[in-house]
């Protein structure tokens, strides 16, 4: 398998002189193409901060991230939007849809900005919006939505570009355990079926067991690695559990 990401010796110093954070430590991994990764990791060991590097919303202080060959630690500043646009998915815990725009607009909207021309949009629009069984919302506005209907939208606008990493940040974060079981069931789908790259936040090991590849991050470095393999979803919440355990927690508080 190709690999789609590789974090190569990063660190992360917030502050200055006299008072420095270290936020991430010598940290290293790749992602390969196709791959469901799960990051776990107590408050403040580290996690929005490597996303915040991936997404190239912040930058590391030293070592290097590739993201589909393209080293963009060293990407100037008017070469990253179109980076992000073109390369990256985002889904946020909140959901960030544009209120005054329907599901179809706010998904059409990222094809838009890419420049697609306006024949392919309805097209690559509605095959997203069946893929995450949304069709019958795409007229509704984000105030005549659920929850979940809402990030099954947002989850599609991350999609329909097709980009090379789909980035999570808690996205089951603000639903309900039903909601989140749909979701989590579009992720796998899209992972299994379009080969979809996704790298999932969460501090929830429901959630994580979704994934293919648990990364447990503390005090800004990898401390642990747990691969499913042929595991079934509740072995390997077992399995992910036993990790949050050992950690001296539950599995909704310390991670
Ligand atoms: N802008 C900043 N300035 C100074 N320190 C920061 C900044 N952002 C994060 N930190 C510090 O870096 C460390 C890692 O923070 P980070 O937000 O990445 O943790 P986290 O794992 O995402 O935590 P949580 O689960 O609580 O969101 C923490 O010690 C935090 O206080």
């Amino acid at each position: 398998m190709p690999s789609i990401m590789q974090a190569s010796h990063i660190e992360k110093y917030f502050g200055n002189k006299g008072n420095v954070t270290k936020a991430l430590d010598d940290l290293s991994f790749d992602v390969e193409k196709g791959d469901f990764v799960g990051i776990m990791g107590p408050s403040g060991s580290g996690k929005t901060t490597l996303l915040n590097c991936i997404s190239t919303i912040d930058t590391v202080t030293t070592g290097h991230i590739t993201i589909n060959s393209q080293d963009i630690t060293k990407l100037k500043k008017k070469h990253l939007e179109k980076f992000r646009r073109d390369e990256l998915g985002f889904i946020f815990q909140d959901f960030n849809l544009l209120d005054t725009l329907t599901a179809f607009e706010n998904i059409a909207l990222a094809l838009t900005i890419q420049g697609e021309k306006p024949s392919e949009i309805t097209s690559k629009v509605q095959a997203t919006a069946e893929k995450l069984e949304i069709t019958s919302v795409l007229n509704k506005f984000p105030y005549e939505m659920s929850g979940g209907q809402k990030q099954r939208v947002a989850s599609a606008r991350a999609i329909v570009t097709n980009p090379s990493l789909v980035l999570a940040d808690e996205p089951t974060g603000a639903l309900d355990s039903k909601s989140s079981r749909l979701l989590l069931e579009s992720f796998e789908k899209l992972n299994q079926d379009l080969d979809t790259t996704i790298l999932m936040v969460t501090h929830d090991a429901f959630t994580a067991s979704y994934a293919n590849r648990i990364l447990f991050i503390k005090d800004g470095k990898i401390f642990n690695e747990l691969v499913k393999g042929q595991d079934t979803r509740k072995a390997f919440f077992n399995r992910i559990m036993e990790v949050v355990t050992l950690l001296g927690g539950d599995a909704d508080d310390v991670f």
